[in-house]
């Protein structure tokens, strides 16, 4: 009792130094805790000051992306990239192995390229945004495959400079096959942002990139069909006008192509445009006609057949996957080296246009009644004018150029394509819709 105070005043004053004397007692008896407390103070203040690890190209931390994609960046992912962009070394092979950064490898003609590319020796690297402008999970599926023959996929994004400079900081590619972009002729009514932000900004982003690399890699790019537009005489080729675009999707494309120009006059990049016919096969792309038919047609839902005015025919030049890649891979191997270093151009270098179609154009029609011989199933069609959205009426590639100069040459019809496509179709859906079991036993993209 005595210990307590007469007055609450005093109370207070004693109890505050009584609380002084014990906190005093209790630092020194844990000084080695407390000099420790203070350090990882004074570490965690330093950190939270440094520059983010982004702004250095060396930084051998992850990069946190700002596009909402997987971190990147450090050790182990820079030894990942740098073994798969690392071509095989074949002492006997009289073709020199080229080193490729494939964009939109996930995607369906960039898993093929990419398989292809790997298959016979090059070192191939991947990147992709893994958008989910269709299922994803059927991106997943081509990248897993992708991964288990050796291409390792980056995930990001075109649009991510600092990503793109890390990449070429790593690897020296020799080519660019820049497949990245917003495809789709209707789906532009819906969201025309996304075509200026992968096919133009994009297309762009890839070119500074690569006209500041050291060595300046050889570019090889999808443009498209659609650059023809309005146009009537056909075969189209590659010397037609291409300056009536029906759909944003091919004003994109087109704007493409002029940037090409400027970038190949301005810092010597060789650059190699490839106007695609309508690409169809294994592991499509789901919101193409073949592919929503086929999953319509045995759905026993109707599908649209579009037809142009007073009942005329709609028709496209259908060019199969593998047709495809061999026009991409002949692309490459016959592009010349780009003239810049340094981002400054020495001298001309090589800027190429070709069809890649398959010269014979098919109706909407025959390829519905094909679709229905493959799958045994009659189709619900729902005859209709082709809606005025970006559609156009035909397409009809003339290939001579591709012919002569890459030595293109299309081997498969439009019957025997949809049959390895239906084969595949049937076999990737019948399965359990768990990945590993997609992939398991299908044994590659190849058809
Ligand atoms: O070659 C090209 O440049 C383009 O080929 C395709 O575009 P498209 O030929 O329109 O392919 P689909 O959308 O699969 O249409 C194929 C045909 O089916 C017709 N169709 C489409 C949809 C539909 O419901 N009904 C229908 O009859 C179209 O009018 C077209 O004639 C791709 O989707 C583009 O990304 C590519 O760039």
């Amino acid at each position: 009792m005595d210990a307590v105070p007469s007055t609450p005043g005093k109370f207070k004053t004693e109890r505050a130094y009584y609380q002084r004397l014990l906190l005093q007692r209790w630092i020194h008896n844990h000084r080695l805790f407390v000099s420790v407390l203070i350090g990882f103070a004074f570490l965690a203040v330093v950190l939270l000051l440094s520059p983010h690890p982004s702004s250095s190209l060396t930084s051998s931390r992850r990069h946190l992306s700002t596009y909402g994609h997987a971190p990147w960046g450090g050790p182990a992912w820079e030894k990942h990239v740098r073994a798969s962009a690392s071509p095989r070394v074949r002492p006997s092979s009289s073709r020199r192995s080229i080193s490729v950064l494939v964009t939109g490898a996930g995607g369906f003609v960039g898993s093929h390229a990419s398989l292809a590319l790997k298959r016979r020796g090059d070192g191939v690297l991947g990147l992709d945004n893994f958008n989910d402008y269709y299922d994803t999970s059927l991106k997943r599926a081509r990248q897993a495959l992708l991964e288990r023959a050796g291409v390792f996929v980056v995930e990001g994004d075109i649009n991510d400079p600092d990503l793109l400079r890390k990449l070429f900081d790593v690897v020296p590619f020799t080519h660019v096959l820049h497949l990245a972009a917003q495809a789709g002729v209707r789906y532009a009514l819906r969201d025309p942002a996304s075509y200026v932000r992968s096919n133009v900004a994009g297309l762009v982003a890839v070119l500074e990139a690569a006209r500041s690399a050291t060595p300046q890699p050889a570019i090889v790019w999808a443009s498209s069909s659609s650059v023809y537009g309005l146009n009537s005489k056909v075969p189209f080729s590659e010397s037609d006008r291409t300056d009536r675009p029906a759909s944003l999707y091919a004003a994109t494309k087109k704007a493409g192509e002029e940037i090409a120009h400027a970038y190949n006059h301005i810092y010597g990049l060789s650059i190699t445009g490839l106007r695609f016919f309508t690409v169809y096969g294994p592991w499509g792309r789901p919101d193409m006609a073949y592919f929503f038919f086929t999953k319509d047609i045995l759905r026993g839902k109707p599908i649209s057949v579009y037809e142009g005015p007073d009942h005329t025919t709609v028709a496209r030049d259908f060019t199969y996957i593998d047709d495809i890649v061999r026009g991409c891979l002949a692309a490459l191997d016959t592009a010349q080296k780009s003239t810049g270093t340094g981002g400054k151009k020495r001298g001309p270098a090589q800027l190429r246009t070709y069809n890649l179609g398959n010269t014979t154009p098919v109706p909407v029609g025959d390829l519905v009644a094909i679709l229905e011989r493959l799958l045994k199933v009659k189709a619900i069609r729902k005859v209709m004018k082709m809606p005025r959205n970006g559609d156009v009426q035909f397409t009809h590639a003339n290939i001579s150029l591709a012919q002569r100069e890459l030595g293109y040459r299309p081997t498969t019809d439009l019957h025997t394509g949809l049959k390895k496509f239906v084969r595949w179709y049937l076999d990737y859906y019948s399965r359990s819709s768990s990945l590993g079991k997609k992939i398991s036993g299908i044994g590659g993209l190849s058809s």
